[in-house]
């Protein structure tokens, strides 16, 4: 398992609002280079503890251990720089600039460069061939003159998943990438994350088991905030207490 080291790691992890534990002395690792899926059904503290991993949330115990350094206190922002990087947050993208210039803001705020926003294009073209490739990366580049906000769905995802790659993630959270997708933008986003998975950690939160099962390397089973099964789609589906969670236990 060397050439897989822990990169994101849990100890103990524990969130209760007034009294009720949503996630319950969670020991969760997520190995590097894994595409690593997090189900269970509805109510089972996976959004929970996707926002603890990225610092949204404070623990009420526990610890999380990013790259073998301590970020139980850490700030959403400081994970970020440092590589921890949550996408599809909609806000993340200006719905009024051009998809282009969505990730020359991106490239430039990673090289702390916001003011460069107000510049005239001429100070800026020296990002036109890296904007060029992260567009190319998503399979974006017939839209790059288009406005953000004029995007189909899954192409806007598409172009968010390209202003986090601006970010230089080494692992990449996503929370419910699928979700609001018909199957043609659900087909081709999941290629999608399987490509930018490629030399990367990728963490999903996931409620479509068909693509948890055609591009996970690792899923983690949550039910009433606990790990209940671990492995890869065909341990994790064949585990009778998973088929209990999914058939029994899902709605609270
Ligand atoms: N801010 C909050 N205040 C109180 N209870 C909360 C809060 N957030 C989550 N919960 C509770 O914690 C439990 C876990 O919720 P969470 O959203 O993490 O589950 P989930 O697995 O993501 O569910 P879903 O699949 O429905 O999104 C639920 O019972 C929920 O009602």
């Amino acid at each position: 398992m060397d050439s897989h080291p822990a990169i994101l790691e849990t100890r103990g992890l524990t969130r209760e609002f007034s009294g009720f534990v949503a996630v319950s002395d969670v020991n969760f690792t997520v190995r590097s280079g894994m595409l690593h899926a997090l189900i269970g059904p509805n109510g089972a503290g996976k959004s929970t503890l996707f926002n603890l991993l990225t610092r949204f949330l404070a623990p009420s115990a526990g610890q999380i251990f990013y790259d073998g350094q301590d970020i139980t206190k850490a700030r959403p922002a400081s994970l970020a720089r440092r590589g921890l990087v949550r996408s599809f947050q909609i806000s993340s993208v200006f719905p009024h600039l051009s998809v282009h210039e969505n990730v020359r803001v991106a490239l430039q705020s990673k090289h702390a460069e916001t003011f460069g926003f107000w510049k005239s294009d001429g100070g800026l073209s020296k990002y036109d061939d890296a904007v060029d490739s992260l567009l190319a990366d998503v399979g974006l580049e017939p839209y790059a003159q288009r406005i953000a906000v004029e995007l189909p769905y899954g192409r806007k995802r598409a172009l968010e998943l390209a202003t986090t790659l601006a970010m230089e993630p080494r692992v990449i959270l996503l929370d419910e990438p699928m979700a609001g997708m018909g199957q043609e933008d659900i087909q081709r986003t999941a290629q999608l994350i399987q490509r930018v998975a490629k030399g990367r950690t990728v963490v999903m939160v996931e409620h479509n088991l068909s693509v948890v099962a055609d591009i996970s390397d690792r899923i983690t089973v949550l039910r009433r905030g606990e790990i209940i099964a671990e492995g890869d789609y065909d341990t994790v589906s064949a585990d009778p207490e998973v088929r209990q969670a999914y058939i029994g236990g899902s709605h609270d």
